[in-house]
């Protein structure tokens, strides 16, 4: 799914507005109309009342069709005009003289008015800021919007959570609206993905507004929301007559004394996911319990009993997953750039992998082209410096495989998979994963595809996207609290068939 800025959403309102022959009046009819049911089925009927806190742009416009509809629909609802222009826009305006004729309360909010009484039971809605928001707002609208954080309501956001911009969010001390949930208008919008302004909604979902489909489809965009519909489409079936050869050989280099368990769940993940062979190479002391764990893995020990010394495999492999509890010592260093030389297939460089890399940069002109690499923030620091804002971020992980030719996926609660050309969202996961481990998992998965012979680009989406299903499906057994790593793999066969059922 594509996500586009403030000035894209605006011509795609336009051009549907052209194509559909309807007015911009109905199309916020439609988009208030739509996000109202969405709040009836979720909220309604409440206890108390719905607050609806309305700008004097088209976000605010919205918000009054939303009144005017949960007053139809019997709710007691409070309009609270936010006053912080002289200039309304017209379907505002216009939706305003329709909700004046009702009866419903309304009242406007000036830089003197005070904080009206909400009450645990009612239900704000804020309709301050959507899109249009491009600077930060007047010192009283900015405490309004920290009243409202305070108050003791659910708050539901419309479009996106009044404060937030499209471009991020103006200093560490902007006021912005915490959300129980928002809900945002036919596309994804970047700063709910982003870390520093994504923590300021819990929750959020998106209300379809029917935006002209050969508009969406043709604008151009460096920037996608990864949705199980296209992972449906890149899963391949495994024809009838294939063998453990179509596969892939998957070959796990990690681990150090008391770090074997990198290995294994790499190794365990790679077999899980699918590859047809895998054979891990570890320190000495990791033999006996790799073999024991998991039988179907094939190890190759190295001749030091703690650290890996040398990787010379005795097969070519279709795939190398490099790093989960290797260490950073400077025999394994030695090792892996040897190894590196004469390896030119798929590679996914994890964990120590990375932090050797960060502390020898002239290992990147070792690396194969479109190489994956994983890291977390922390490593991402180590390899790129650090940044000032989550653009700069984005921008800094784009640049970086640009021009390394690799495809880097940066973790977190929406783990972005980069090639230089484009940034992939990923849409599921949860909280449950910040565990030890789970990145071990993710690099045996993505591994493992790419020695099936998917597109780098796609394995590493399709093991992001499959890695959060597994955890997702997994919670509801588990609860976020008490996911661990392995149910993360044991959970992998699920994750799969449900993609699978959507395939019919
Ligand atoms: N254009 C359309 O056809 C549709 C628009 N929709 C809604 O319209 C919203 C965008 O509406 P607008 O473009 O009117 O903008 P907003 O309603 O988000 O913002 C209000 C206006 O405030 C001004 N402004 C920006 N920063 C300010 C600041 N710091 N202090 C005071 N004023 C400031 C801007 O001129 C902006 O137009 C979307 O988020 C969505 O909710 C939806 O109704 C769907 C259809
Ligand atoms: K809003």
């Amino acid at each position: 799914m594509k996500i586009f800025n403030a000035e894209q959403i605006r011509r795609a309102d336009k051009v549907t507005i052209e194509n559909q022959h309807i007015s911009s009046l109905q199309l916020m009819e439609r988009a208030g109309y739509r996000l109202f049911r969405k709040l009836h089925e979720n909220y309604i009927p409440l206890k108390g009342k719905v607050w609806v806190f309305c700008g004097m742009g088209n976000n605010g416009g919205d918000g009054l069709v939303i009144a005017r509809h949960l007053y139809e629909a019997k709710q007691e609802v409070v309009v609270v005009l936010v006053n912080f222009s002289d200039r309304r826009s017209e379907d505002m305006q216009a939706n305003l003289d329709r909700v004046a004729a009702l009866d419903i309360a309304i009242t406007e909010f000036r830089e003197t008015s005070s904080f009206p009484e909400i009450i645990a039971d009612d239900l704000v809605i804020d309709a301050v800021f959507g899109i249009g928001l491009s600077r930060r707002p007047a010192a009283w609208v900015e405490r309004l919007i920290l009243n409202i954080n305070t108050c003791p309501a659910r708050v539901v956001a419309v479009d996106l959570p009044s404060g937030m911009m499209m471009d991020g969010i103006e200093g560490e001390t902007a006021a912005v609206i915490k959300a129980d949930h928002t809900y945002t208008f036919q596309t994804p919008k970047l700063p709910l993905l982003l870390p520093g302004s994504g923590k300021y909604s819990r929750n959020w979902s998106i209300i379809a507004i029917d935006q002209d489909p050969d508009f969406l489809a043709s604008e151009p965009t460096f920037f996608y929301y990864t949705d199980e519909k296209e992972m449906v489409k890149l899963l391949e079936e495994r024809p009838r007559f294939s063998h453990k050869g179509s596969y892939g050989h998957a070959f796990i280099c990690g681990g150090s004394y008391g770090k074997v368990g990198a290995a294994l769940m790499c190794a365990e993940a790679a077999l899980t996911a699918g590859s047809g062979l895998v054979s891990a190479l570890v320190p000495r002391c990791g033999y006996q319990v790799l073999q024991t764990s998991v039988p179907e893995v094939m190890c190759v020990p190295t001749s030091d009993e703690d650290l890996i010394t040398g990787i010379q495999p005795e097969f070519t492999p279709d795939t190398v997953a490099l790093g989960p509890g290797m260490g950073k010592d400077e025999q394994t260093f030695r090792a892996v750039m040897e190894f590196l030389n004469t390896y030119h297939g798929y590679l996914v460089l994890d964990a120590d992998g990375l932090n050797i890399l960060a502390e020898h940069p002239e290992m990147w002109d070792a690396l194969p082209g479109q190489t994956v690499i994983t890291p977390h923030p922390g490593e991402f620091k180590r390899l790129v410096g650090a940044w000032k804002d989550d653009n700069e971020c984005l921008e800094m992980a784009m640049q970086l495989a640009k021009r390394r030719n690799v495809i880097v996926v940066l973790k977190g609660a929406y783990t972005l998979v980069t090639d230089g050309d484009g940034v992939y969202f990923n849409s599921t996961g949860n909280p449950g994963m910040a565990t030890g481990g789970s990145g071990d998992v993710l690099t045996g998965i993505i591994a493992s595809l790419l020695g099936q012979d998917y597109a780098p680009l796609e394995a590493t989406r399709l093991g992001v996207f499959l890695h959060g299903l597994s955890a997702d499906i997994a919670i509801r057994d588990t609860s976020v609290w008490a996911l661990k790593a392995t149910d993360i793999i044991d959970y992998l066969g699920d994750a799969f068939l449900f993609l699978q059922s959507l395939k019919r």
